[in-house]
């Protein structure tokens, strides 16, 4: 069951920052559902541009689960990455493609409410929907609202939120249809077909079996948790095709669809 909504949350992973070709073509698609009415919300992440960063810095990266640790003394170059060059560099794409955006963060606005996820993970954020007036805003004047995963709490902490996470937030904040794009052409299987379908047992045994793991792993069950909350399908596609955005903008089901059950 694919929601039928006129607000759409596209969730970018972090290496599409790197492909010229593929931020113009996701820019024009976007144009062109912009252009028929569609609300669009672009969530973006910035995963190897982070660890490209550490590394420059002298720092090193750990993930959990596929989760970042993040220290304090960390903080201000994944904000720099995230906040700053990636949400700039998707911004300067828009432009490009004469799509009016407004780059923001999770901190902006209002939209969400942000606290430290688990100590373990050192300043990693977990965020819940607050307030949709100023996306709604946006919205509503044909923008598109450009969003780096990077969150404030109430004791002006600044926090990293891995944004597969971050994006089911936002659809759930603005009720919209979500679908998250990264560099696979969805989940695949054992031996690297893509999985049309998938509910929870599904992902269940195939996390346990170990075929889905960091990254996807977090992304499914981000997926897995809008798809119950809201009854609604999510999808799991590849930003890299042409052809998957083209249908995107036609509607169409792309890549795996993660199932309500
Ligand atoms: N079963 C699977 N199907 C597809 N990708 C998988 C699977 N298990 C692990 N992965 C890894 O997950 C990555 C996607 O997650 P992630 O790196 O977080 O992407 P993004 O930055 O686009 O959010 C893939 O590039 C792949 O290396
Ligand atoms: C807590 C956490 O893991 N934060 C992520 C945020 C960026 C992200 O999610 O980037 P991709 O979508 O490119 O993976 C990180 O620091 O890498």
């Amino acid at each position: 069951m694919t929601k039928n909504s006129d607000t759409l949350v596209i969730k970018v992973g972090g290496a599409l920052l790197q492909c010229e070709m593929g931020m113009a073509r996701l820019m024009d698609t976007a144009a062109k559902m912009i252009a028929k009415g569609q609300r669009i919300i672009l969530v973006h992440g910035g995963g190897c541009l982070v660890d490209e960063q550490l590394t420059a810095n002298g720092m090193k990266t750990e993930k959990l689960d596929g989760l970042r640790v993040t220290p304090a003394e960390q903080i201000p170059v994944i904000v720099g990455a995230l906040a700053g060059t990636s949400n700039k560099v998707l911004q300067a794409a828009a432009i490009k493609a004469g799509v009016t955006s407004v780059g923001m963060s999770l901190a902006d606005g209002n939209i969400v409410v942000a606290k430290v996820k688990d100590e373990s993970l050192g300043f990693v954020g977990e965020v819940a929907p607050k307030d949709a007036m100023y996306l709604e805003f946006l919205l509503s004047q044909g923008w598109l609202p450009i969003v780096s995963s990077i969150a404030i709490d109430e004791s002006g902490q600044q926090l990293n939120v891995n944004a597969d996470q971050a994006a089911t937030v936002l659809a759930k904040l603005v009720d919209a249809q979500l679908v998250l794009l990264s560099d696979v052409s969805g989940v695949l299987d054992g031996k690297g077909q893509l999985i049309q379908s998938l509910n929870r047992a599904q992902v269940e045994d195939l996390t346990n079996k170990g075929v889905i793991e960091k990254g996807m792993k977090v992304k499914v069950e981000a997926a897995l948790d809008v798809a119950e909350l809201m009854g609604q399908t999510v999808q799991v596609a590849s930003w890299r095709s042409a052809d998957q955005l083209a249908a995107l903008s036609n509607g169409q089901s792309i890549g795996t669809q993660i199932q309500p059950n």
